[in-house]
């Protein structure tokens, strides 16, 4: 497999605070990877880094074999790397159809999305094709505002994978939403970027989603990777148990330790 992330001697201080020290991570193409740690262990300012929101005190970050230390976070979607958040970057006054187009908008193109015409034949076309796929097409014409929390997600992860990404980060895609729409929520999600072969690294503290849809878990804590590999491997590690999970690790984890 060949890497599509790399991280070399990652490190960011705030003030007397490491919150990233020395993180070496290779993402290979086609991975689902899950990032998990307490509050505070540095996940958050990891994906910052990595997506240009937020420069490192020093290391590199490789995408696609090229660094991209400096670049803003525009220049890195249109690299083919983009992020959706913990609360969903919508234009609550805007049409879900319009926050689309802007988002292809500013994926498609160096000018700001409002010197671009939006609301062209092929644009629409891909706004509507990818409302299908996230099965959230009655809420083409709504305003955000009045869309329900779970949609809403949808059309934010939606509207990350818009510009057909190679990559995908996801800050908790399943906060805010009920525990009846968290499994069909990332069905959909899931659906959709192996359809694309997208690779995707998402921070979830839902230990249920972590088990049940990445192929590989990477645990910080105290701006450290303690423990990489199979989710199973890592729920056994008694490190990430003591320090990340405790008591919230999921059924299957616990059973395979009883046994
Ligand atoms: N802008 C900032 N200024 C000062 N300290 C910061 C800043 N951002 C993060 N930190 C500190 O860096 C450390 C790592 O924070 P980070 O937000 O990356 O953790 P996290 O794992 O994402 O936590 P959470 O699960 O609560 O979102 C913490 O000690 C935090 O207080």
């Amino acid at each position: 497999m060949s890497a599509i992330l790399e991280t070399r001697s990652l490190n960011r201080s705030f003030g007397a605070v490491t919150a990233a020290r020395e993180l070496n991570v290779r993402i290979d193409k086609g991975e689902v990877v899950g990032v998990i740690g307490s509050n505070g262990a540095g996940k958050t300012t990891f994906i910052n880094m990595v997506t240009g929101y937020l420069p490192p005190s020093s290391g590199e970050i490789l995408f696609e074999g090229r660094s991209i230390v400096g670049q803003p976070p525009r220049q890195i979607i249109r690299g083919g790397m983009t992020r959706s958040f913990q609360m969903a970057q919508l234009f609550p006054e805007l049409s879900v159809l319009d926050n689309l187009l802007i988002a292809l908008v500013a994926a498609e193109s160096a000018r700001p999305p409002f010197f671009a015409r939006l609301h062209t034949p092929a644009r629409i076309a891909r706004a509507d094709e990818i409302l299908a796929e996230f099965a959230v097409e009655r809420y083409r014409d709504a305003i955000v505002r009045a869309v329900p929390q779970g949609a809403r997600k949808l059309i934010d992860i939606a509207m990350a994978l818009i510009g057909k990404p190679r990559m995908l980060l996801l800050d908790e895609p399943t906060s805010g939403v009920s525990v009846e729409e968290k499994f069909p929520l990332m069905d959909t999600v899931m659906r959709a970027v192996r359809h694309h072969g997208v690779t995707v690294l998402f921070v979830e503290h839902d230990m249920e989603i972590v088990e049940r849809y990445v192929s590989r878990v990477l645990a910080f804590y105290s701006g450290e990777i303690i423990s990489d590999g199979s989710p199973a491997a890592v729920f056994a590690d008694s490190r990430v148990q003591e320090l990340v999970i405790g008591h919230g690790r999921p059924a299957a984890a616990r059973e395979r330790r009883v046994a």
